[in-house]
């Protein structure tokens, strides 16, 4: 199986119940920051976080996407992830996908650790039989030795934190999706978490970035695009990075 991602004219639109303006009346506004807002003539506002976005990602691609704030990122990364449906558009992923976003959500505070990684695993796809597999090692890596027969709502935002990072970066992937470099606990586990975030970037045959930092995009990525109020053009590799402000 060749592990690619294909999307064509993507339209992510979030309708605002609970705003109508009567300025915005048949208007398009650009804000500053964050997608497109706009209004039906019956002043129903709606805004277009992602606007006829294409691009096609292969085996071997390390892409970043940079971009202002509110310009599409997490919102384009929710969609490759299965998160969200686009409104309009098509969109074909073939490979299995780990996403590194909200890696925390999800959890059951009554449950203990160990319980939790059952939940998380089946959420992420895989078997009883798989997870039971991968369970001690889960447990080891986060090192939370007897927390791990504990409810969670015992554990700090920390060892949390250590427990959401060992369960997700354990699975084996195809495409890959992060919305910035996970920084996860103290100084100790940190260095590790770093290492073996490493690993799976360099093992995984696609990666998707999504990051601020000119420097992490520059040292980990192939291919760079940038999201503008929901348009996405590539940026060449002699152009600098050009700041929102700055466009
Ligand atoms: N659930 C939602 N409901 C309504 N609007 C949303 C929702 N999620 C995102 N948006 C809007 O979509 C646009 C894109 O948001 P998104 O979170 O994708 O941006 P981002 O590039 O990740 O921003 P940041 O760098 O600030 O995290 C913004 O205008 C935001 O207001």
């Amino acid at each position: 199986m060749t592990v690619s991602i294909k999307a064509k004219n993507i339209v992510v639109e979030f309708p605002i119940y609970d705003s109508s303006h009567q300025s915005l009346k048949k208007n398009i506004l650009r804000a500053a920051t964050g997608g497109m807002i706009s209004a039906d003539s019956g002043g129903h506002v709606k805004i277009r976080a992602l606007d006829n976005v294409s691009f096609e990602f292969k085996e071997g691609d390390r892409v970043g996407i940079q971009g202002h704030n509110g310009a599409g990122k997490s919102t384009l990364l929710r969609v490759l992830s299965g998160c969200y449906e686009p409104t309009e558009g098509t969109l074909l992923t073939q490979g299995r996908i780990a996403s590194l976003l909200d890696i925390s959500v999800g959890f059951d505070g009554e449950w203990t650790g160990y319980e939790n990684i059952f939940l998380r695993g089946l959420l992420m796809g895989l078997t009883p039989k798989q997870i039971r597999a991968k369970m001690e090692e889960i447990a080891d890596f986060s090192e939370l030795g007897e927390y791990m027969n504990m409810p969670l709502r015992t554990y700090s935002s920390g060892m949390v934190m250590r427990l959401a990072f060992s369960i997700s970066t354990n699975v084996d992937a195809d495409i890959l999706l992060m919305d910035e470099w996970l920084g996860v606990g103290d100084a100790s586990f940190m260095e590790k978490a770093e290492k073996r975030l490493n690993d799976i970037v360099n093992k995984t045959p696609i990666l998707v970035l999504a990051s601020h930092s000119k420097d992490l995009l520059q040292k980990v990525c192939s291919k760079q695009f940038r999201l503008n109020h929901g348009k996405l053009e590539e940026v060449s590799h002699s152009q600098d990075y050009v700041t929102h402000e700055a466009s």
